[in-house]
């Protein structure tokens, strides 16, 4: 039997880095999803792991034999998320270089090693042949890393009977998971999220998981009630950048200026905070939305000037931020930055009158 599972990126409204560090952000899921199929293979001489990255067009087998050799008979816990050790990291990044994968896509290394640690650990040495695909652009800010380890945590747990579908169905025929069995894929994800991310604030995968927009702090999760639609408009620099080099880059300027950059976290968390309580009023009228509109856009540019204090914009995300300006339009960078995707909020007068 084939077990298909999908799961949505994201934007970040306020709040990116900032929540690395303990502050509140804000995020939502968007309308772009990543998805994972795996079929169980019988058992047979030519066992194997088999991943097919549809959008990559590579292929990749690892014989059971070898994932046994390399790794051990492995512990396979799939009720248990664990972190994977620096061990089990060098086994797994040795098991990589048996493979060609070619240098100009060398940053799917870190995606692999989180495919085979989420695998080995959930469904244990079992054949099984894993096919991905995604609507999200790889490595621009809008949680692919994230929709990879959830859609594939969704998918394996299910392969492995540890998680059923609650029965409702949701759009286009997919099915959700109970409550319970979400916080176990969220678990998981997360795991697999360190080491892509290095060190994740978890914001990503949980909204992956749970959907929706929520408010993110130190791991505690809040569902956001938007009252009235926010209309945001996604911009891909197309330059590409990594999200652990520029959270290790945050985390280094934090340790040489402890006290300027506390103040920085401080007040993107005052922005997040202030930013999520507009996002739940209720406008009623023209003037009440506007209003609302005006100051999530102030708060997002306040956002930006942050950003910008901590060393994570780039160029390519200044040029937009000053194309829409010349139309009034207020932008600042989604997810880690460094190049990647813009957001601009789109006023609803604006949609009115096109
Ligand atoms: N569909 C996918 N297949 C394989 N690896 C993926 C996939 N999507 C994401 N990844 C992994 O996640 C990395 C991108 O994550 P990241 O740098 O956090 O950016 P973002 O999450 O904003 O897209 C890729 O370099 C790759 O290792
Ligand atoms: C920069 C950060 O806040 C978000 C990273 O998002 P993305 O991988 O760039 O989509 C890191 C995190 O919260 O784990
Ligand atoms: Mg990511």
């Amino acid at each position: 039997m084939e077990v298909r599972a999908r799961a949505p990126g994201k934007i970040i409204l306020a709040g990116e880095h900032a929540v690395v560090h303990g502050s509140a952000a804000v995020a939502a899921a968007i309308d772009l999803y990543t998805g994972s199929s795996i079929r169980l293979l019988p058992a047979g001489d030519a066992d194997a792991v088999e991943l097919d990255l549809k959008d990559s067009g590579l292929t990749f087998s690892w014989a059971c034999s070898r994932l046994r050799d390399v790794l051990g008979e492995g512990c396979c816990q799939a009720e248990a998320p664990r972190p994977c050790s620096s061990d089990e990291l060098a086994a797994l990044a040795k098991l990589l270089e048996e493979h060609e994968i070619p240098e100009a896509k060398i940053w799917l290394s870190a995606g692999l090693s989180a495919f085979l640690f989420l695998y080995t650990s959930i469904l244990g040495l079992k054949p099984g042949r894993v096919v991905v695909s995604s609507d999200l652009p790889m490595g621009a800010g809008l949680g692919s890393s994230a929709a990879f380890c959830v859609s594939m945590s969704g998918a394996l747990l299910t392969a492995a009977g540890v998680v059923a579908v609650a029965g409702g169905s949701q759009g286009e025929g997919w099915q959700v998971f109970e409550k319970a069995d979400l916080e176990l894929v969220n678990r998981w994800a997360f795991q697999g999220e360190k080491i892509i991310h290095g060190k994740p604030s978890g914001i990503d995968n949980a909204v992956s998981t749970f959907g929706s927009m929520i408010k993110f702090k130190k791991g505690t999760l809040t569902n956001l009630k938007s009252r009235n639609p926010v209309n945001m408009l996604i911009t891909d620099t197309r330059v590409g950048r990594n999200t652990k080099a520029l959270v290790a880059g945050v985390s280094e300027r934090a340790s040489r200026h402890p006290d300027a950059m506390a103040s920085v976290f401080n007040a993107v968390n005052s922005i997040s905070e202030e930013l999520s309580s507009i996002v739940e009023l209720a406008a009623e009228d023209e003037i009440a939305i506007t209003s609302k509109e005006d100051k999530l856009a102030e708060l997002m540019e306040m956002n930006q000037g942050l950003l910008q204090c901590m060393g994570v914009s780039h160029a390519s995300i200044e040029t937009v931020l000053r194309t829409t300006l010349k139309y009034n339009l207020v932008s600042k960078l989604t997810g880690a930055g460094g190049g990647g995707c813009v957001l601009t909020l789109i006023p609803t007068c604006i949609l009115f009158a096109s």
